[in-house]
């Protein structure tokens, strides 16, 4: 579980969160979503450690992240996995080196242990045998898979996710985001996801963050979504006329089964 207390954070008189609480549970896909320039980014660079906040905390269970000595930093740094916007693959190695790199920097395993995990990390996100192909020579939906195979080789309690279906068509995207809850859920990870796909919000949201101009709006998960009578959450989920449309149906025919 991952906690904020009242966050705030300025860049110069620019105040970007505006006192942000609020609880990221484990073994769920905590979503944090909100229109461009809302303060996401800046959000989950301040779960990570990225960014010192102005004011307020961040507790991952009961420790106060930014009390932490380097030392310590480093020890829960460990813990979590990191999936980026655009993957961040390094292109000069091979789909295996990229998944070896977390436990060449940060273990003592020895080249035949990295090479067992490697395996089970490939075989974990069903891309058994490609270990020696390079990032260019698989698709873009096949790198997310390297990126996640990447994020969870060192067993992360803690999974961050910036953009995770960006550039992906919306099949492609639906089976990254089904991979990343199933391995959430299994392996009990608190996982934040930064996102503006409306499909994983509706598929995949179990905790859901609204935030607009720095603020926390609104706080559920996808089911009450679309019962839920704040106008922000509408109006950002629901953008489109054929979307409210849809909404409207959908309630229909919810309260005509109740
Ligand atoms: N390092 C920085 N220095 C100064 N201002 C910053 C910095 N990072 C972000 N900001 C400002 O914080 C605000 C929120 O940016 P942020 O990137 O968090 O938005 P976002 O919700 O992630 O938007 P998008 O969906 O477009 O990525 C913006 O006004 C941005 O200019």
């Amino acid at each position: 579980m991952i906690r904020t207390e009242n966050i705030v954070k300025s860049f110069g008189d620019n105040d970007v969160l505006k006192g942000i609480t609020t609880e990221f549970y484990a073994g769920k896909p905590n979503l944090i979503i909100g229109s461009s320039g809302a303060g996401k980014t800046v959000l989950l660079k301040l779960l990570i450690g990225l960014f010192q906040p102005t004011s307020g905390k961040v507790y991952y269970d009961d420790i106060d992240l930014f009390s932490l000595s380097d030392e310590r930093l480093r020890e829960i740094r460990m813990k979590v996995g990191m999936l980026f916007q655009g993957n961040a693959l390094f292109d000069s190695m091979t789909v295996g080196e990229n998944i070896r790199f977390p436990m060449d920097m940060f273990t003592k395993m020895t080249l035949k242990e990295k090479e067992k995990r490697v395996d089970e990390c490939l075989e974990m996100v069903n891309m058994e045998g490609v270990n020696d192909r390079y990032p260019s020579e698989v698709s873009g939906g096949m790198q997310k898979r390297v990126g996640i195979a990447r994020a969870m080789v060192l067993e992360p309690k803690y999974l961050f996710c910036d953009e995770p279906n960006s550039g992906l068509d919306p099949k492609t995207s639906i089976l990254i985001d089904e991979l990343i809850c199933d391995l959430t859920t299994r392996n009990n990870i608190t996982t934040v996801i930064n996102t503006h796909d409306m499909n994983s919000v509706m598929g995949i949201g179990d905790n859901i963050v609204l935030l607009k101009d720095g603020n926390l709006v609104w706080q559920g998960d996808k089911t009450q979504v679309l019962e839920s009578k704040s106008s922000v959450l509408q109006d950002f989920i629901f953008a489109s006329p054929f979307l409210r449309r849809l909404r409207e149906d959908a309630l229909k025919q919810r309260h005509a089964q109740e």
